[in-house]
């Protein structure tokens, strides 16, 4: 049964600004007779009807507006309670006006992530699917897109129970080596047990490995932007945007502050970083704009190192794309310290297909799925917590007395559980929830 929390709450579902429809969305334990206030007669569940809405009904007391009702009573809603939504129209002196009438019949407005989160307290998802659920909302290209739904639709959720029940059995195994020690259990128990545990930490950091991908993928494919002054840094970033996002000039030292543009490629989020042309300097706030562009480096997925024609570097950052520019004002030589460079001019175009060609390879050899097609982890509270499970699976090999290496066995199941929301997670709510939007 699904609990009803006392607490009616309403959401404006879609977004504010001009639109021909706006939903609001109702739950708690108040809906039903919240519903009849504003509409009167009840339509049967989960069925679309047309009806008047009133600030109450009782009296045909103040017309608000005609709209489609659908009510849903619980538990089989989305978070696990009576609810209902209203399909007005989006005009807002309406969504006002029926805002006040929901307060009137004693609901409040939602905090974000309400909704969602007592559909978690409800057991209609576990964590790791309400994130998935936060991250469709906001998933701006295919790939956040793809990997938003399969977690929202329980993939990363059943690899998790899945090595939580591999757990179980391996705990199950371990008491009936403490409960029967000196009786005739075969050694194989023993030894299919340590197994079971090398088998599971192999997997778990396997994903962990992975995990890179499924982040990249969520947050955005960083490429840092770097090189000496006048390389053409801030052109390139101009012509990835397709607009004037940063000031070119031949001034040697025109770009400071580290400047960010975000798009797609392949299908997938990126971030393209402009950074301070890389010199000695007296300026200071030159000399922190040096500072800034090697943290950037530092942090980028993948360096874009520019030089200017014949100016080569002396050295080249770890997986950087080279770029060699000003094709159109002398030679690129074809390598620098044996790395590929790529020959462009931002003045001419040439080459700039060919170098976006490149990116996006790069793009997909950094987000490529595993060969086994596992799902990916795309948050650091997903990594913190599997690699919590491996460290207690590699004390647990440690162990000598079996009766500690079962406290690390049920210390390893608690951190999956902390992942899933099985156990132990009140204090993490407030972080996973206030990230929603209001509404959802
Ligand atoms: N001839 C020629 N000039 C270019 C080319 N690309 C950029 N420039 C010019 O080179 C100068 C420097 O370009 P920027 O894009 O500001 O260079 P930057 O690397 O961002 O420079 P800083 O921000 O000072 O580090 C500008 O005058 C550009 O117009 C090119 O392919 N050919
Ligand atoms: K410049
Ligand atoms: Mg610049």
């Amino acid at each position: 049964m699904g609990y009803q929390n006392e607490q009616t709450i309403f959401a404006l579902s879609t977004g504010l600004g001009r639109a021909a429809i706006a939903v609001m969305r109702v739950s708690g334990a108040g809906s039903q007779a919240l519903l009849a206030r504003l509409c009167g007669r009840l339509p049967a569940p989960r069925r679309a009807a047309l009806r008047r809405i009133w600030a109450n009904a009782a009296t045909q007391d103040n017309l608000l507006d005609e709209a489609l009702v659908l009510w849903f009573p619980g538990p089989n809603s989305y978070t696990g309670e009576d609810g209902f939504e209203l399909h007005l129209h989006a005009g807002p002196a309406i969504i006002k006006a029926v805002a006040e009438a929901l307060v009137a019949g004693g609901a409040r407005p939602a905090e974000p992530g309400e909704f969602t989160r007592r559909a978690f307290t409800n057991g209609r998802m576990d964590l790791v699917e309400a994130e998935g659920i936060a991250d469709l909302v906001e998933a701006e290209t295919e790939s956040q897109r793809k990997i938003a739904l399969a977690q929202s639709d329980g993939a990363l959720s059943t690899l998790y129970q899945g090595w939580a029940e591999q757990l179980k059995r391996a705990l199950a195994h371990q008491e009936a080596l403490i409960d029967f020690p000196d009786e005739d259990l075969p050694p194989e128990v023993e030894q299919g047990l340590l197994q079971n545990i090398q088998s599971l930490i192999t997997a778990m950091q396997a994903h962990i490995q992975e995990g890179a991908r499924g982040e990249r993928i969520r947050q955005g494919v960083v490429f840092a932007i770097a090189g000496p002054p006048n390389a053409g840094k801030s052109s390139l970033l101009n012509w990835l945007a397709d607009r004037d996002a940063a000031i070119v000039s031949p001034i040697a030292g025109t770009t400071r502050d580290a400047i960010e543009v975000s798009g797609s490629l392949a299908g997938v989020k990126v971030t393209f970083v402009d950074t301070a042309g890389m010199r000695e300097t007296e300026d200071e706030i030159e000399a922190e704009g040096v500072k800034r562009a090697l943290f950037h480096v530092k942090q980028a997925d993948c360096v874009l190192q520019m030089f200017a024609a014949d100016h080569a570097p002396e050295s080249v950052f770890a997986g950087a794309i080279l770029i060699g520019n000003k094709t159109d004002l002398g030679q690129v030589p074809a390598t620098v310290l044996n790395e590929p460079v790529m020959p462009v001019s931002l003045k001419t175009g040439e080459g700039l297909d060919a170098l976006r060609a490149v990116l996006e390879r790069r793009v997909e050899a950094l987000t490529a799925q595993s060969s086994f097609g596992a799902p990916l982890l795309t948050r650091a509270r997903h990594k913190a917590g599997v690699q919590e499970a491996v460290a207690c699976l590699q004390a647990a090999l440690e162990q000598e007395w079996p009766e500690m290496r079962g406290e690390e066995l049920r210390l390893a199941m608690r951190a999956l559980g902390r992942v899933t929301g099985q156990v132990g997670v009140e204090d993490l709510l407030d972080a996973v929830f206030g990230q929603f939007c209001i509404g959802k």
